[in-house]
């Protein structure tokens, strides 16, 4: 056998400590698959406190960016997260030592990808981040390497395990939002900051990597469109089953002509269509390839197991000498990335007003729809409270996003309407 693979770890919270668990459990089946003995040799974080795995061949380092550039890993597994800093710091310093990484840091990865897979490719080491990208499901494996024969117009998916979670809690229990929070952190599905989560930037990080990758385009993060789910309330998860839809929060990416649209919001997706079906901390990513038509890849998008199988599933090509370019073609290749406005789409909408009750209100808020040409789906007022506020729910027929939004500007100034309105886009895909 040849010589072993060694491993150096920098960070052991919820990913490290799962990675370094499943190696451990699973050595023998490693070592058969890729025919190479793994060892971890070196490993550092914030503290050096008692580690319920076995430490004592175990090189501890108190700065992660020293054993990237001192100990004698083969591979540098940056397990820490955050976009710049000490994250950054121990890639790029490995890289320079022409070790290979692997990361699951997609915040890193969305801000500087282009930039470290040029970096690692000069020095002919891998950069991997299967983990990066829906935690455990091999969706960059899948995209790169099984459906490397097709080229994609559409990456779409259900991108955050915590949002995922929270959405369908709160239906399926009424719990609240930030109870349920609260859960997914303990869980560990959560991001060190959630409100990366919640406000949909760590979608929009993965997003942006799977456009890369799909699409052939230096990555884009600054020209996703972002919105979270803490707009969204029970009152809209009620209305959203009564009108036979889920509410998820979506990545999409599409490629057209004019550029790629790149977006992160809520959507109401038909409650008949798959992607609605998935709940909890899953992940689903869909992605259209111009021969193989349509994949779906599902499965459990955060949490310690998941992501460390992900984890070790590059280290796994890495022991077996396969060292692929990060997103599918040379880095130098990547072309740069022209976006597409968000104004532009065409859909329908689901709209959610607090109205005072009194005469005249629909009229007025009709009035403004004709103005902008936009057609009425539906129409929900269930309460009658004369005087007082009740919800008003309006779905449209399909119709370009500018008349939509120049819509709700003018109904949020009307007298009648006194919360801010929430829109939500409906997607059938
Ligand atoms: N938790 C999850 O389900 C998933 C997490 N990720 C990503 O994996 C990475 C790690 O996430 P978690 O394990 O959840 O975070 P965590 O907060 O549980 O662990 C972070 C680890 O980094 C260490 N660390 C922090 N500052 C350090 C420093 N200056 N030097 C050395 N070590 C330092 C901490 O001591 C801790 O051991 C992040 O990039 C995250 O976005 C990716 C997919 C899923
Ligand atoms: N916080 C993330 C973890 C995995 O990437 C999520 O909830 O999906
Ligand atoms: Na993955």
């Amino acid at each position: 056998m040849s010589e072993p693979l060694k491993i150096a770890i920098a960070g052991l919270g919820t990913v490290g400590t799962g990675t370094v668990k499943l190696i451990q459990e699973n050595l023998g089946l490693l070592t058969l698959r890729t025919g190479r003995a793994i060892s971890i040799v070196a490993v550092s974080a914030r503290s050096k406190k008692n580690r319920d795995f076995d430490m004592s061949d175990i090189t501890w380092y108190d700065d992660a960016v020293t054993m990237a550039a001192e100990s004698d890993a083969d591979v540098v597994m940056e397990l820490i997260g955050g976009s710049e800093g000490i994250a950054k710091e121990v890639v790029e310093t490995a890289i320079a030592k022409g070790r290979h990484v692997i990361t699951a840091n997609k915040a890193l990865l969305a801000h500087h990808g282009a930039e470290l897979a040029r970096k690692a490719e000069e020095a002919g080491v891998a950069l991997a981040y299967e983990a990066a990208v829906a935690g455990g499901i091999p969706v960059i494996k899948g995209i790169r390497e099984g459906l490397a024969a097709n080229s994609f117009d559409l990456v779409y998916g259900i991108l955050n395990g915590t949002c995922n979670f929270i959405l369908s809690n709160m239906r399926e229990t009424g719990r609240d939002f930030e109870e349920v929070l609260f859960e997914a952190q303990e869980l560990g599905y959560a991001e060190a900051e959630p409100s990366f989560d919640v406000d949909g930037i760590d979608a929009s990080h993965k997003l942006s990597l799977l456009a890369s990758l799909a699409f052939g385009s230096e990555v884009d993060f600054d020209s996703v469109y972002i919105e979270g789910i803490r707009a969204i309330s029970s009152l809209d998860i009620a209305y959203a089953d009564e009108l036979g839809y889920r509410i998820k929060l979506l990545g999409i990416a599409r490629k057209t002509q004019d550029g790629i649209d790149q977006r992160v919001h809520p959507c109401m997706v038909p409650a008949e269509q798959p992607i609605a079906l998935v709940e909890g901390v899953l992940n689903a990513v869909v992605c259209k390839g111009n021969h193989v038509g349509t994949s779906v890849f599902e499965g459990a998008g955060a949490g310690g197991g998941p992501t460390a199988s992900a984890v070790v599933a590059d280290l796994v090509d890495i022991a077996r000498g396969t060292i692929l370019p990060t997103f599918g073609i040379p880095a130098a290749k990547l072309e740069k990335a022209v976006s597409q406005p968000v104004e532009t789409r065409e859909g329908s909408y689901y709209l959610r007003l607090t109205v005072e009750d009194r005469p005249g209100v629909i009229a007025d808020i009709a009035a403004i729809l004709k103005r902008e040409k936009i057609s009425v789906k539906s129409l929900l007022q269930h309460e009658s409270n004369p005087g007082k506020a009740v919800p008003l729910v309006i779905t449209t027929q399909e119709t370009v996003e500018l008349a939509m939004i120049r819509a709700l500007e003018s109904i949020s100034g009307l007298d009648c309407v006194l919360e801010k309105p929430n829109m939500i886009r409906i997607v059938s895909l």
